[in-house]
Formats: structure tokens, sequence, C-alpha cells
């Protein structure tokens, strides 16, 4: 007997180690199974140290957790007011119970399968948030467009997409029916409207009608979720396309560290509902987070509202394009008072420093400012606690190797300016996008050597922080020097004169080509003698950076060429000036 027991015993301790790991183990399953957002998990996928799930879906694997969790009294998920009375206020058991409805509607009448395509042109109303995550509990593809888009550019997106359905408000509905007729693919049409139009579906009736229960779609992490068309600041706008993987999943760093996003926080992201930077401020940015989107639906931009509904709503967060800093810092800040307001944000084009320090003086806040790109995502940025060099684009944003190198793709060392890049190592990183849709060159020709080339110039300081000089094509090359026109539109702005102003490459019989600056003028200069007012600028260009930059050319001009998204379109400009010789 004594020989059983201890030979029970021996196996025991033996197995020992295999037993507590198998009780580990399942241990772990079940947290797994049954915790409601395992967000440690997702910071370390989000970093690339631990592999990416086989099925990811945003809106049952994050929404719908944060629905279980979410107790009263707390921040609704979408916060949406239009500035004339109208609120809503959903929580995420109320946006997964509408979206659900809505994503029946997509599978029933629109007839619309998993991996079709839909455009959703809609400026900021709750049902853009609905369709959106609706398109992913029906793994249909979606692709946002803003509502400033032509007739033209509308005919455009829908051949180029092949997409079966467009959904757009009333006003946009006639200038979809002019182009209908040329667009084979397009099978359905649904308006958002409290009106019914021929031909076109109406979502509130449908809505109505549709039931509750539905069971998202088991999505594959790689499997197509989005697709973005680019601003089109260089040419025509590509079509890039996102996964469950890289957009839903990708965005956690971002949301977490730069954002600083929490659940008590209430972000206001101002971007255009056709943009990327809608997603990562709007959607998926604050609700990895189970962070409050905040959305203010104005018809139009006017500085006041916006300083008014800083100091009327808890917004803790702000997002936005460098244009509107300009924009609000022309006000008398000092007489608004933000109660809540602790994190600035921008990104999309460079921010001036002397608008942050403007900014800075008046509201006591930082702007921390990030660099992406629809492809790719946050490139870089000045993370919250990070000290801000202002005029930099900050460091590299995890999971992301960033470094300047040359055209043989050699990192070129710090202070030297190359083509800002970002390493490849064995795999591409799941944070990039998966392909430009129907051109696998030009996706191919994101890749020089171990890099993906960002298509912007810029350089690397010994602290690591990434300095952008232009985008490539920006770049003058005047008298053998390399100038960047940021550098040279942020000593302008410095100017009480200046608004805002573009300095392109303009033609010169001796140098080839010189720095010609195109200027917006402040109100109170624009009577002033503008020979006298163009010499003073040159002056003061001299004096605040390297003399040889100085625009030898000046224009004044009433406003800049922009893209949609309110980018500055230099392109333009440049075509202007070599189309004159
Ligand atoms: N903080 C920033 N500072 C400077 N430039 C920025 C910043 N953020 C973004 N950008 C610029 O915006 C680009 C990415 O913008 P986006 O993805 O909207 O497409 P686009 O380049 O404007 O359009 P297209 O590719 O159609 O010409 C970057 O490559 C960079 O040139």
């Amino acid at each position: 007997r004594s020989l059983w027991i201890s030979g029970i015993l021996l196996f025991g301790v033996l197995r020992s180690p295999w037993i507590i790991q198998t009780f580990y183990r399942l241990f772990h399953q079940c947290r797994k199974t049954f915790a409601p957002l395992n967000l440690t998990d997702y910071e370390a996928i989000g970093r690339c140290e631990q592999e990416v799930p086989e099925y990811f879906n945003f809106a049952s694997d994050v929404l719908d957790k944060w629905s279980q969790i979410e107790k009263e009294p707390s921040n609704p998920a979408l916060w949406w007011i239009n500035g004339k009375g109208g609120e809503r206020k959903w929580s995420f058991e109320e946006l997964g119970f509408e979206s659900r409805k809505v994503a029946n509607v997509l599978s029933g009448p629109c007839g619309l399968q998993r991996g079709d395509r839909i455009i959703v042109i809609l400026p900021r109303i709750p049902e853009w948030w609905l369709l959106n995550t609706a398109c992913m509990r029906t793994g249909v593809v979606f692709i946002p467009g803003t509502t400033q888009l032509t007739a033209k550019d509308i005919c455009y997106r829908l051949l180029a997409s092949k997409a079966k359905c467009i959904v757009t408000i009333d006003a946009l509905a006639p200038v979809v029916d002019s182009v209908a007729s040329q667009c084979q693919f397009l099978k359905t049409k649904l308006i958002v409207s409290e009106s019914r139009r021929a031909e076109w579906l109406n979502f509130s009736d449908l809505l109505k009608a549709a039931p509750a229960v539905h069971n998202c779609v088991k999505t594959r992490s790689q499997d197509p979720m989005t697709i973005y068309f680019t601003s089109g600041t260089t040419g025509f706008p590509k079509m890039v396309e996102h996964s469950y993987g890289s957009f839903g999943l990708g965005f956690f760093i971002c949301g977490r560290y730069w954002m600083n996003l929490t659940p008590s926080d209430v972000v206001w992201s101002m971007s255009d509902t056709g943009w990327i930077k809608a997603a990562i401020g709007n959607v998926f940015g604050p609700w990895f987070q189970g962070t409050c989107a905040f959305v203010h639906a104005m018809p139009q931009f006017d500085p006041k509202v916006i300083l008014n509904t800083l100091c009327r709503y808890p917004v803790t967060t702000l997002c936005s394009a460098p244009t509107v800093y300009r924009m609000l810092v022309q006000h008398d800040l000092t007489r608004y008072t933000f109660k809540t307001l602790k994190h600035c944000l921008s990104g999309g084009e460079p921010v001036n420093p002397e608008v942050m320090e403007q900014w800075k003086n008046q509201t006591g806040l930082n702007i921390y400012e990030g660099y992406g790109q629809t492809e790719i995502g946050l490139i870089c940025g000045n993370m919250k606690g990070m000290k801000i060099k202002p005029g930099s684009l900050g460091k590299a944003a995890p999971p992301y190797d960033v470094q300047i190198i040359d055209e043989k793709g050699s990192v070129l060392p710090p202070g030297e300016e190359g083509d800002i890049a970002i390493k490849i190592d064995a795999k591409r990183p799941f944070t990039f996008f998966t392909r430009y849709v129907d051109d696998p060159v030009k996706t191919a020709s994101t890749i020089r050597g171990n890099f993906y080339i960002t298509g912007d110039r810029g350089s690397m300081d010994e602290d690591g922080y990434i300095w952008f000089m232009g985008r490539s094509d920006d770049v003058i090359i005047s008298s053998g020097y390399r100038i960047g026109p940021f550098e040279v539109e942020s000593a302008l702005i410095e100017h009480p004169a200046v608004v805002e102003s573009a300095v392109v490459s303009s033609p010169d019989p001796i140098r080839g080509e010189v720095v010609k600056a195109f200027v917006v003028l402040s109100p109170s200069f624009t009577t002033q003698d503008r020979k006298k007012l163009a010499c003073e600028l040159q002056d003061h260009v001299k004096k605040v950076t390297a003399p040889y930059k100085y625009p030898r050319k000046i224009e004044f001009v009433e406003q800049l060429p922009k893209t949609i998204t309110g980018k500055i379109r230099r392109s333009e400009l440049r075509n202007k000036e070599w189309g004159q010789i």
C-alpha cells in the first residue's frame, strides 16, 4: 500500500508543473472569454508585442463589451448637438441597439452582403455613426465621403469603388441622380430625410420597421473593413483599403497615448465625416477607450460658435486642424473660460510654432501635434507628458520605427534632410493599409528596401524628434539650397500682418527657381502700401530664419486654394507659377 501511495505522490510531484500550467491556461482562457474588455492585450497588440488575433470585429469585440461594462451615470458613447436645440445622447447599449437595426436595414431592404461596398456621404448627423457601426456588424465595406463632393467627384468615387449602395441627404440626392445612370454598379440609393424621394429607399422608414436582433459577422483581422479616398492634395484621390485589424486595433495606441483618452473624457473632433481623422477622433480613438465622442453639427465654420461650445459643454479634449487653431487665435481667447478643456490636438498639416505659442499664452494649453497618413494612421506624435518642441512632429508613435533615409534606403544621421520613412522588418506592420485598391503598382511603389516611404521630407534631431520639411514635391531648390515651405510660412506668420501663407517655388532666369509666398493679410493691414509691406515681410523672414530662405516674390491674396479638408494646395499655386513662364 505504501508503495502505491509513494507512486501517486511521485507522479503528483513530477506532473505538478503540468497541472499548474493547465490550471493557469484554463484560468486565462476563462478570463479572456468572460472579461468584458481586455485593454492590456489590445495595447500589447497595438505595440506589435503580441500577435494580432485571427478574428476581430470592433463592433462585437469592443463596442458590445463596453455596453456590458457601462454603468449609470457614465458619459454617453455619442453626444451630438446641432446648435439649434437638437441633441442626442446614446450610451454604448443604445448605440448597439440602434446599429443592429441599421445592420438589418443594410442586409435586408438594401440587399447588401458581406464584402459589398457602400458610399456614405452624410454630414455630422448621428446616422453616420450608426451606418459606420452597422457596416462592421454586416461586413459591408464602408466608404465615407464628404458632403462637399460635386457630381463629378461622386461619379468618380462610385465608378472607382464599384459601390452597390449610396447613402446621402436631400441636398445631394439630385446630384447623385444626375450621375447615377453612368454608374453601372450602383443598385440601391438610401436617403436620410424626413421626406420621400422617388427611386430612393427612406432610412427612417426602414429603421422603424427593422428587427432589433442581429448577429454580428465574424470577421478575420485582415478582412477589408473600409476604403478611404485620400485628400487629393497632390493628384487624384487614392483608394486606401484598411482591414478590421489595421483600422480597429491599429488605433488603440493613438487613442490612449496621443489623444490621452479615458472613459471619463469627452473628445470633440471637428474633422469632416469624409476623412480618416473622423474615424480616429470620432470613432476608434474614443470608443476603444470608452470615451464620449462629442459632435457639434455646425452648418459652417464659425470661430465664435466653437469658442462658446468649448465654454458650455464639458469637452476635455479638442482635436482639430491647424487652420482652425490659426483662425481661433485671431480672437481674444482670454474672454472665454474653457472649464474642462485639458488636452488639445492637431494634425493633417503642420502647426506653426507661432500659433502654438499664441494658443498656449491665451489658454494655458499646449497643442499636441500628430503626423499621420490615411494609409498608416499616426506615424509621429507628441504623446501626453512628452516635452514639446514647437515646429517638430514629435517622435515615432508605437509601433513604428521612423527613420530619415536617402534615395538608396540608407539611414541618415541626425540633422540631415531626407525621406521620412517607416522601417519594415520581416513583415509589414498590421496597422498599415492593405493596398491601394486596383493599383498594385502604386501599392508596391511605397516600399524602398526595408522601408515604407511616406512621400514627405524631413530630418531627425539627436533626441529622436522628427522635423517636417514638406512633401517631397513641395521642397524648393534655389541656388543650390533646399528650402521647405513650412519653415518660411512659419517665419511669415510671426509677423502681425500675416494670417496665413503658402510658399512655393517660382521660376527665375538666374537661380532656376526662387521662393514665392502667397500671403493672406490680417484685416488691419489690408489698406497698407503693398510694396512697403512686401519689403517689410522679406526683412522679417531674413531676421527670424536663415536669410537664404526669404521669399524673393510675394503676392497678396484674399484666400489660399485648399482641399476640402482645409489643406493648402501648394501644387495648384506651383503649377500656376510654372505655367506662366
Ligand atoms: N502634423 C503634420 N505636419 C505636417 N504634415 C502633415 C501632418 N499630418 C499630416 N501631414 C501631411 O498630410 C499627408 C497625409 O494626408 P492624407 O492622407 O490626407 O492625404 P494627402 O497626402 O493629403 O492626399 P493625396 O495623397 O491624395 O495627395 C502626410 O503625408 C503629410 O504630408
